[in-house]
């Protein structure tokens, strides 16, 4: 039989996921194995708003499974550009989606509402920015980069999570009072005993396709066999909610960078959309539910486009800015 290379990223979380992938694929009767490519977005120690477009995380990864060194790729859904930048080349499988909560994890077991006022919470991401901003105005929100390790480590008493990364504020632990993170990516390297509080999806919206891994691979000559492996291991539901985030957030040119969360779900026979669009100076949102029969990908993917063109009318690109990209 012959070996499938699956690419990942090298950081413990790319590798953990990828695995997770690799073992899909072993259970679904394939042979598979990682290797390990490293990125731009590994190596660059900048502010995330600031790194210049999406996709440094995924780009030398593609460029590998383009060029034929690995048979698949895996990402976590949305760090990936929504637009098709390989001319159809490229497809995407999702496993079933993981937990697509942000968490906050905070010192001495603190919620969101219970920190004191003045307090400092950490994230690196403008969309977690925003809407942490319009629920406590009176926090300050501090930029922070680096792995999970290095993150965790910037909340007091948890400075022992500091792993050697390149994230920028290596050598400062222990100086906020939370950080903000995907409930996921904690889950999935057995980390969740140190969240202190699961945000409600519908408050905080996540980033569109979080929680969701998407194992990408060649449209062209990608064997029979793994095509087979890989249908198994699609997941409708996760489909159906990833499709719709990722059109809305098409239809918004916005990239995983922009102060944008959408959150899909299937409830019964209807599928919801709540979008959250934030103003990355203020303390304002655009928000905007809406639903449709659950039917297929293409009205999931409708529903997506729709909701964006709600908020478009209702002025979301000035309100944004969402030259972002
Ligand atoms: N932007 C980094 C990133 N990309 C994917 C995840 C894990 C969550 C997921 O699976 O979507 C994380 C970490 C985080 O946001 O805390």
């Amino acid at each position: 039989m012959t070996r499938i290379l699956v690419g990942t990223r090298g950081s413990a979380l790319a590798t953990t996921q990828s695995q997770y992938v690799a073992d899909m694929l072993v259970e679904a009767g394939q042979d598979a194995q990682l290797k390990t490519v490293t990125t731009t977005g590994d190596i660059t120690s900048g502010p995330l708003a600031q790194l210049g477009g999406t996709g440094v995380f995924a780009a030398a990864l593609r460029q590998e499974l383009l060029g034929g060194a690995v048979d698949v790729a895996v990402h976590s859904l949305k760090d990936l550009p929504t637009k098709d930048l390989f001319e159809g080349k490229l497809s995407l499988v999702y496993p079933p989606r993981g937990d697509p909560r942000d968490v906050l994890v905070a010192r001495d077991g603190l919620r969101l509402e219970d920190l004191p006022e003045g307090s400092s919470i950490g994230t690196g991401s403008p969309r977690r920015a925003a809407q942490i901003r319009v629920l406590r105005p009176d926090c300050s929100v501090t930029d922070i980069r680096g792995n999970v390790g290095t993150r965790l480590s910037r909340v007091a008493g948890l400075e022992h999570y500091a792993t050697n990364d390149k994230g920028v504020g290596r050598g400062t632990h222990g100086d906020l009072d939370a950080v903000v993170l995907a409930a996921s990516g904690l889950q999935r390297l057995g980390l969740e005993d140190v969240v202190t509080e699961y945000l409600d999806p519908t408050k905080v919206l996540p980033a569109p396709g979080q929680g969701c891994l998407a194992i990408e691979y060649r449209t062209w000559d990608t064997g029979e066999d793994l095509m087979t492996a890989l249908a198994q291991i699609d997941d409708a539901q996760a489909r159906l909610t990833v499709e719709a985030e990722r059109a809305l957030l098409l239809r918004l040119e916005a990239g995983c960078a922009a102060p944008i969360g959408a959150y899909a779900q299937v409830a019964g026979e209807s599928l919801t959309l709540d979008v959250v669009v934030a103003d990355p100076r203020g303390t304002e949102t655009l928000r905007e539910t809406r639903s449709a029969p659950v039917r297929d990908e293409d009205a999931a993917k409708a529903l997506g486009t729709e909701t964006a063109e709600a908020l478009l009318d209702r002025g979301a690109a000035e309100f944004t800015e969402l030259t972002l990209e």
